[in-house]
C-alpha cells in the first residue's frame, strides 16, 4: 500500500500546471466538415470521422464579423454557412461573463471531450488540460490502460480526484476529464467550481468511434468478447447504465440529438466539432448570463 501512495499523483512536483496555464493554445484554427464525402454504410462509417472536418482560415471567414451567434439556437444554421465565424463570435461574446471560470467537459469515453475541448479552449484563449494525460504524467508516464492494470482502477480514480482538486483552484482552463470522473460526489464538488459541461451522445455513435480508433487505450473496454463494434456498445451499454445519472449533475448539457434536430441533420455522426463547440458555448451562455 505503502507503495502505491508514494507513486500517487504529487501535482506540484509532476507538472507546473501553473506555468502552463499562463500559455493558452497558440494555433488558432477551425474546423468544418468536408460535406462532398461519400456517403458509406452505417457500420462501415467510423473511419470517416478523422477526414470528417478540415481547417477554415479565420481570416478569410472574419468578413461576416456581425452575424448573429444565435444562429444555431433559432435553427437556421445554412448547411455552407461557416460555422468558425458562429463559433468565434459566440465565444468572444460569452468570454467575459465567465469571469475566468474553468470549462469541465464531461460525458463518456469517446464523446469528444478532448476534441471539442481544444477547440473551446482555443477560441476562448484559455488552456487546455486532459485529466487522464496528467494522470498518466503524474504516474511516470506510464499510459491508463497500464495503470489500471498494474495498481487498479480505484488507485487511478484516487489520482483523477487529486487532479480535479487541483485543477478547479486555477482559471481559464478547459478540462476533459475521463469518462468515470462523475461517479465520485467529490470530483462535482470541484468540477462544478466551474461550469460543467456534459456531452451526451448516442452509444451508437459512441461505439462507431471507439471501433473506429481501437480500443486499446480503454482499459473499461477489454473484457467482453464478440467483434469490436458489438463488444464496444455492449460495455458501453453498462457503463451507461450505471452512469447515466451521475452524467444529469453537470451544470450543463449537450446534446447531439437536440444538434441533430436543430441542423435538420439526420444523423448525429454529421455534426462537426465545431458545431458542438457552438452548442456547448449557447449552453454555457444561458448559464452565465443567467
Ligand atoms: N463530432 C465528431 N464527429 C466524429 N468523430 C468525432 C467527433 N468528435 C470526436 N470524434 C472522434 O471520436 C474519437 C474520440 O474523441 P475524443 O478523444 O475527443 O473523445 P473523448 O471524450 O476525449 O474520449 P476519452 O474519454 O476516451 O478520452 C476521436 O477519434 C475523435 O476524432
Ligand atoms: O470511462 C471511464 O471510466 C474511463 C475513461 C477514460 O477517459 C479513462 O479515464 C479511463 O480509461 C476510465
Amino acid at each position: 500500500m505503502d507503495a502505491l501512495i508514494s507513486q500517487s499523483v504529487q501535482l506540484s512536483t509532476w507538472v507546473d500546471l501553473e506555468k502552463m496555464a499562463r500559455t493558452p493554445s497558440s494555433s488558432l484554427r477551425f474546423t468544418q466538415r468536408c460535406r462532398g464525402q461519400q456517403r458509406l454504410p452505417k457500420r462501415l462509417q467510423p473511419k470517416r470521422a478523422a477526414a470528417w472536418y478540415r481547417p477554415v482560415s479565420l481570416k478569410i471567414s472574419c468578413s461576416s464579423e456581425n452575424y448573429p451567434a444565435s444562429v444555431l439556437e433559432s435553427g437556421s444554421l445554412p448547411a455552407s454557412f461557416d460555422q468558425a465565424v458562429i463559433l468565434k463570435n459566440k465565444a468572444d461574446e460569452i468570454e467575459p461573463y465567465l469571469d475566468g471560470r474553468c470549462i469541465f467537459l464531461v460525458g463518456m469515453m469517446g464523446s469528444g471531450k478532448t476534441t471539442v475541448g481544444r477547440i473551446l479552449s482555443e477560441v476562448l484563449g484559455y488552456s487546455f488540460f486532459d485529466s487522464d494525460k496528467l494522470i498518466e504524467q503524474g504516474v511516470g508516464g506510464t499510459a491508463v490502460a497500464e495503470i489500471f492494470k498494474l495498481y487498479g482502477e480505484s488507485f487511478f480514480r484516487d489520482n483523477e480526484t487529486e487532479v480535479l482538486r487541483k485543477l478547479s483552484s486555477m482559471h481559464r482552463l478547459v478540462v476533459s476529464t475521463g469518462g468515470g470522473a462523475v461517479v465520485r460526489p467529490i470530483n462535482w464538488r470541484y468540477m462544478n467550481k466551474g461550469i460543467s459541461v456534459w456531452l451526451d451522445v448516442p452509444l451508437e455513435a459512441l461505439a462507431r468511434r471507439i471501433t473506429a480508433v481501437g480500443t486499446d487505450s480503454r482499459p473499461l473496454l477489454h473484457n467482453e468478447s464478440g467483434d469490436a463494434y458489438t463488444k464496444t456498445f455492449r460495455r458501453l451499454s453498462t457503463l451507461w447504465e450505471e452512469r447515466s445519472e451521475a452524467y444529469t449533475k453537470a451544470i450543463t448539457t449537450v446534446s447531439l440529438e437536440n444538434i441533430a434536430a436543430k441542423l435538420g441533420d439526420e444523423d448525429v455522426c454529421d455534426i462537426t466539432p465545431t458545431a458542438i463547440a457552438i452548442e456547448a458555448l449557447v449552453q454555457i451562455e444561458s448559464f452565465v448570463k443567467k
